[in-house]
């Protein structure tokens, strides 16, 4: 019987300007988007009917019926499978893990059942074309447009979610402005990692601020990263509420997790690669 098993990374927006609004009220994002070395994983099995089981510590809350990503991308490829989702990702929190989900799935059953993954999976989220593609991408339409990026060297990163979920498209309806500047066309080329750090720094998330006034939690989130000893840079990640940190080394960001995790037990957090691969 074949098993498979696959890794479902979390999803960074390292920026995320929205540029515009389309008829049917999506919005068009211009956004640079990495994978971390920490995710969620799923092993899948033959069987006559999808079946899925969620386990792991972001287990609870998580459905387990056709409204999870995994059975939605199950039944897109028409593969039927036994899927164990194993859960580490918080939910609802910018980072994709539901996308993720969706994406490594795809992979797998493709590989699992010897047929080829779709070519439209928009429609499972938009968030799911940048996770399937894998590695560093610039995101742009309403994320079906996706663009390998070279030259975005690896970072040290710290994820923080401070317990509150977010809904998406309440973030997105929280907007002032929807016709905000892109990043530069073409991208510039980054000689190091601190040419690309001091480049992220006057680019935007522009949900941060929507999603600070639902959640003012989220502005305390950066103030504390950037508290903390060689940080960066700090920024939201989608639509919230979670939150990264830059750093220049993994001593540094493992330091910082350390810290915060002490100083803030109700927050997750985690120190991270972000664009390893
Ligand atoms: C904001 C982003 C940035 O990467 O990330 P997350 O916060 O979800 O991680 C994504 O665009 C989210 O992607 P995803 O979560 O797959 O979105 P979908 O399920 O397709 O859409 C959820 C809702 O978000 C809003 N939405 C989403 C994408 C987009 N380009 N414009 C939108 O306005 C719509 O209100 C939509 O109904
Ligand atoms: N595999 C999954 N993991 C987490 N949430 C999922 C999954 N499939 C569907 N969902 C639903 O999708 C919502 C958004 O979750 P997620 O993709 O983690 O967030 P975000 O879009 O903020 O990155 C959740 O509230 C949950 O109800």
């Amino acid at each position: 019987m074949t098993v498979v098993e696959g890794f479902a990374p979390a999803k960074i927006n390292l920026t995320l300007h929205v540029t515009g609004r389309r008829g049917d009220g999506y919005h068009l994002l211009d956004s640079l988007v990495v994978f971390a070395d920490f995710g969620d994983r799923i092993t899948v099995r033959p069987a006559t009917a999808t079946r899925l089981t969620v386990t792991g510590p972001m287990a609870p809350g998580v459905p387990v019926d056709a409204g999870n990503l995994v059975v939605k991308a199950a039944a897109l490829i028409g593969v039927t499978a036994d899927i164990t989702l194993e859960k580490h990702l918080p939910a609802a929190a910018g980072i994709g893990g539901g996308s993720s989900d969706g994406a490594a799935t795809l992979r797998a059953l493709a590989e699992m059942a010897g047929v080829t993954v779709p070519r439209d999976v928009l429609s499972l989220g938009a968030d799911v074309p940048v996770c399937l593609a894998g590695g560093a991408a610039r995101m742009r339409g309403i994320g079906e447009d996706v663009t390998p990026v070279a030259g975005v060297p690896p970072l040290y990163a710290v994820l923080v979610n401070p317990g509150v979920a977010l809904a998406t498209p309440a973030v997105f309806a929280g907007l002032t402005t929807r016709d905000n500047p892109a990043m530069p066309n073409p991208l510039p080329t980054w000689p190091d990692a601190a040419a690309f750090v001091s480049w992220l720094g006057p680019q935007r998330n522009d949900l941060q601020a929507p999603a600070i006034a639902a959640e003012p939690v989220i502005a305390e989130v950066l103030e504390t990263l950037l508290d903390t000893p060689g940080c960066q840079l700090a920024r939201m990640s989608g639509s919230g509420a979670t939150c990264f940190g830059l750093y220049d080394s993994a001593e540094c960001a493992s330091a910082a997790a350390g810290r915060l995790a002490q100083d803030r037990p109700g927050w997750w957090v985690m120190a991270t690669r972000l664009n390893a691969a």
